[in-house]
């Protein structure tokens, strides 16, 4: 049963994950439907009557924020009464699910008009913050669609959300990713980030170990791409060593390469000096890749009308995917061939590819290969390339810590290892406190798989949750001075905030728990091999005006970045 819930719409899967039929088909359900609701309270908390054994054994949670409290009914938890008023006429809609919703109101606050503006607070508001302006911690749009979604944005909830999901977390987002993979393309599964269960579970576990194995591999492979990429830096920067307004592209070439030599151990030339031909193979996945991003930004933000008429961005998202996998059936189909003659060579299969790895496995189909190597390029490029833009941008904008982080890096002669980029320490600073302000993915999503006591408010199992992780990272009581880039604030044991039992919860880039990001230990290695061979070659500059984050699902920064890259020597 859950296989075939798996792939169907949001508001499908809700019903199921509170029918009682869900409680005995996952173990983990099973054990949880007998425990007290997850806990969590910002406020006072009051009427104890007993302590929650299941939180007690949490390591992050206090006895004062475990107590049972007597709970609040989720339909008194304060929201955007257009929206509850809406949902009387559009309530009885059932094909329109939670991500209408959640879409309707992302389009308002980003500036859309509807409703004769009802609820449009003005452009690039950033997102969520003005429901918690007015509406408090704990926000509940009502299902203008179909079904609801509570907003959510402080550690403590954090915590009490993800320590308790249980092993196969559900998150619900890039619905028409999902609808092309599995309506339009009929693969059997739609990808790692997509999918759920233990389905996700197997997908997840094939690729992990082996994606981290193929990094330390090809980490020499990834030294030479940076080296690339330091030429094209002075190639394209004119005569006053500014880059030109579409580097972010040049940043996405070498996240590109550095995954095509990770997953497929070759270079496809993405950074060749002389650039790239658009009816190249990096041309072409280039495109697919940039074109494919923007479509699910619009589909996923716009109105979901493409869930019922074949509107142009839907176009463009098959157009893009389609190119993407053509590229990639390419490889695919070499991969194939070496594997062959591997194998009547008799040859040792214990150094493979990652993509010759996933077509050994037993239990994975070529389009699971596809879909895998889609959602690594997609959302893998994406974060990556969003991450080293404002990482430079940050060292520009902060010329001591630039020259910090320059006397700790000045002397390596070429790191051999991804362990010993660890050692430098300011330099991880560096990148934790890049990822505090402009997170690449602001949001996080799941679908609750346990009823959850949060503020008081009792939340049901299969309610949509998003948690607005990009003002959770601006805490002040977690973070002093929270605006600033101020990476000494994680050499010190509390991050310079209260250290209390919900720090680690206080910035979660990579998200957390079973479902957080596979690719974090290979991000976090490229990432700062690349800056380390910058900064040893060039002083970073910036002088135009702030470059923000779109905080969209996948973010990307509202400037051209007009970076100087300035020789040292
Ligand atoms: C700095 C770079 C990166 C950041 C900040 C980042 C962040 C994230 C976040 C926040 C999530 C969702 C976690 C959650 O819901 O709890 C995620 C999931 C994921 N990321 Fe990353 N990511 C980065 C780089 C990459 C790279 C390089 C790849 C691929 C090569 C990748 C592949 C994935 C995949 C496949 C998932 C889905 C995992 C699952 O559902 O099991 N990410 N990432």
């Amino acid at each position: 049963m859950w296989s075939s819930v798996r792939s169907a719409p949001l508001h499908v899967r809700r019903t199921y994950l509170q029918s009682k039929e869900f409680l005995y088909t996952t173990k983990y359900i099973s054990q949880s439907a007998s425990q007290e609701p997850t806990v969590a309270s910002a406020g006072e908390v009051k009427n104890v009557t007993a302590v929650n054994e299941n939180i007690k054994a949490s390591p992050y949670l206090s006895a004062s924020s475990v107590m049972k409290t007597e709970t609040i009914p989720f339909d008194e938890i304060p929201g955007p009464v257009s929206l509850r008023l809406i949902s009387k006429f559009w309530g009885m809609i059932p094909i329109m699910g939670t991500e209408i919703t959640v879409s309707v109101v992302q389009y308002l606050l980003s500036g859309g008009k509807f409703f004769g503006g009802i609820l449009s607070w003005g452009g690039n508001a950033p997102f969520f913050k003005k429901f918690f302006d007015v509406y408090g911690p704990v926000v509940r749009l009502h299902g203008a669609f179909g079904s609801d979604v509570v907003l959510l944005s402080r550690p403590e909830h954090a915590s009490a959300i993800f320590q308790n999901e249980g092993p196969h977390p559900i998150r619900s987002c890039l619905e028409s990713l999902e609808k092309y993979r599995l309506q339009c393309r009929k693969y059997r599964q739609a990808g790692p980030f997509l999918t759920y269960g233990t389905e996700w579970e197997k997908l997840r576990k094939s690729i992990e170990q082996p994606l981290q194995l193929c990094v330390e591999e090809q980490f020499t492979q990834i030294e030479k791409i940076n080296q690339a990429f330091i030429e094209r830096i002075l190639v394209i920067r004119n005569k006053q060593e500014e880059m030109p307004n579409n580097f972010r592209m040049e940043i996405n070439k070498w996240v590109l390469e550095c995954l095509c030599s990770v997953t497929l151990n070759r270079s496809i030339g993405f950074l060749e000096p002389s650039g790239l031909i658009p009816s190249s193979d990096p041309g072409r996945l280039l495109d697919g890749l940039f074109g494919a991003t923007n479509a699910i930004r619009k589909l996923e933000y716009g109105l979901h009308l493409w869930k019922f008429f074949e509107t142009p961005a839907w176009k463009s998202l098959v157009k893009n995917c389609d190119m993407i996998e053509s590229v990639l059936r390419k490889y695919l189909d070499r991969s194939k061939d070496q594997l062959q003659e591997k194998k009547i060579r008799n040859m040792s299969l214990d150094k493979v590819t990652l993509m010759e790895h996933l077509l050994l496995k037993e239990n994975i189909i070529e389009d699971d290969v596809m879909t895998i190597m889609l959602d690594l390029f997609l959302i893998g490029a994406n974060a990556t390339a969003h991450s080293v833009a404002f990482f430079f941008y940050n060292l520009a904008r902060n010329p001591r810590c630039q020259m910090k982080l320059f006397e700790e890096i000045k002397n390596d002669e070429g790191t051999t290892t991804p362990a010993a980029l660890k050692e430098y320490k300011y330099l991880q600073a560096c990148l934790k406190e890049t990822l505090r302000l402009d997170p690449p993915i602001p949001i996080l999503s799941r679908v609750l798989s346990n009823d959850t006591i949060i503020n008081h408010y009792r939340i049901p199992k299969g309610t949509h949750v998003l948690f607005a992780a990009h003002l959770n990272n601006m805490r002040e009581e977690y973070f002093e001075d929270a605006e600033k880039f101020k990476p000494q604030r994680w050499l010190s044991n509390d991050a310079g905030g209260f250290g209390n039992e919900f720090q680690n919860f206080a910035s979660m880039p990579f998200g957390y728990g079973p479902r957080s990001c596979l690719a974090k230990e290979m991000a976090e290695t490229a990432i700062t091999s690349l800056i380390v061979n910058v900064c040893k070659k060039f002083r970073i500059e910036y002088n135009y005006g702030d470059i923000k984050s779109s905080n969209e699902l996948m973010a990307a920064p509202t400037k051209p970045l007009k970076y100087r890259f300035i020789d040292r020597y």
